[in-house]
């Protein structure tokens, strides 16, 4: 082993990396502070991360015990010591019961070494996941009413599409429409208009409850409810208590008026040639007649 100065002993003992050097059989030879102590906090037994352990050992035996990343990074590092590559970046979560935190682990030849040596380091990199987490909640999510947006949508509807082919099942789709939502915001202004769309989206998540639902805002006062594995029936029950719901939200204009949905349902097992736009029309075509037959009320698609 080189001789560590104890400036650089200082140093390394500073980083908030934590760095360790292991040989070429993945013994640990040198572990810094921070590395000590995040075993230490995190309930690692010394005897499994400290100096004169084989890390490359753990890592296998986490991996083979089920543990995927362990096993990645076991592979990883494996590579560098055989010089089958020149170094290993491996970004990976390692979050705790009170936080989530990711961490990218590094491997790489000890510069300057005969090449016996090798560096490991895991630099937390928790404040660029949360960020990108936050940008792509952005992306697939509708400001105002934090419901899905038409992108989120429109990739979930394709998966729940296929699924529903493969399994030959009832995908329904049920289209809402506020009405007369012109009169309101004209009457009390855009701002008291925005607080009855957040209204009425809180009502529509609240209806989403299963993995396969999904609550969009279509478009202006347009939203959508998926629901994956649900009859025409039951769904038209869903987009009636829906509807049920936004009434009784009870938001007033024009003196007597209440702000009310009118929905169209439709129900399809998918097959053959047909696509997703199939479903989209047809409830399409059933929320017009609700609005034609007078609004604040649910029409199924195929009913006359
Ligand atoms: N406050 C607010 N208003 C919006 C938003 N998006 C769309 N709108 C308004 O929604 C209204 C839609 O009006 P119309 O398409 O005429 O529909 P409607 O008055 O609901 O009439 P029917 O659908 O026929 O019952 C317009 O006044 C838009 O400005 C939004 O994000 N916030």
């Amino acid at each position: 082993m080189l001789e560590l100065t104890a400036l650089h002993a200082l140093l390394l003992d500073s980083l908030e990396e934590q760095i360790a050097v292991i040989d070429r059989e993945g013994v640990i030879v040198y572990v810094n502070r921070a590395w000590t102590n995040f075993g230490l906090e995190n309930g690692l037994a010394s005897a499994s991360s400290g100096t004169g352990n084989n890390y490359l050992a753990v890592c296998n035996i986490s991996g083979s015990s089920g543990d995927s990343l362990a096993g990645e990074a076991a592979a990883g590092i494996r590579d560098v010591l055989a010089g089958k590559r020149v170094s290993f970046h491996f970004e990976y979560p390692c979050h705790s019961p009170a936080e989530k935190r990711w961490f990218m682990m590094r491997a790489a030849p000890l510069q300057g070494d005969a090449g016996n040596l090798f560096v490991i380091s895991h630099h937390n990199i928790t404040q660029r996941k949360l960020a990108e987490e936050r940008i792509e909640f952005l992306s697939l999510h509708d400001p105002l009413t934090g419901l899905a947006n038409r992108r989120h949508f429109n990739q979930f509807l394709n998966n729940a599409w296929r699924r529903s082919s493969r399994s030959r099942s009832l995908l329904s789709f049920v289209m809402f429409d506020l009405d007369h939502f012109k009169d309101y915001n004209d009457e009390l202004g855009h701002l008291a208009g925005d607080e009855c769309l957040i209204k009425v989206g809180q009502v529509l998540r609240a209806a989403a409850g299963r993995p396969g639902d999904l609550a969009v805002r279509y478009g202006g006062e347009e939203f959508g409810l998926l629901l994956e594995g649900t009859c025409l029936e039951d769904a038209a029950k869903i987009a009636d208590a829906i509807r049920q719901n936004v009434h009784e939200l009870d938001m007033r204009y024009r003196k007597t008026r209440l702000i009310t949905v009118s929905a169209g349902v439709a129900s399809v097992i998918p097959e053959g040639e047909q696509s997703e736009i199939f479903l989209i029309r047809e409830a399409d075509k059933a929320l017009y007649r609700a609005k034609q037959q007078g609004r604040n009320r649910v029409v199924c698609a195929g009913t006359s």
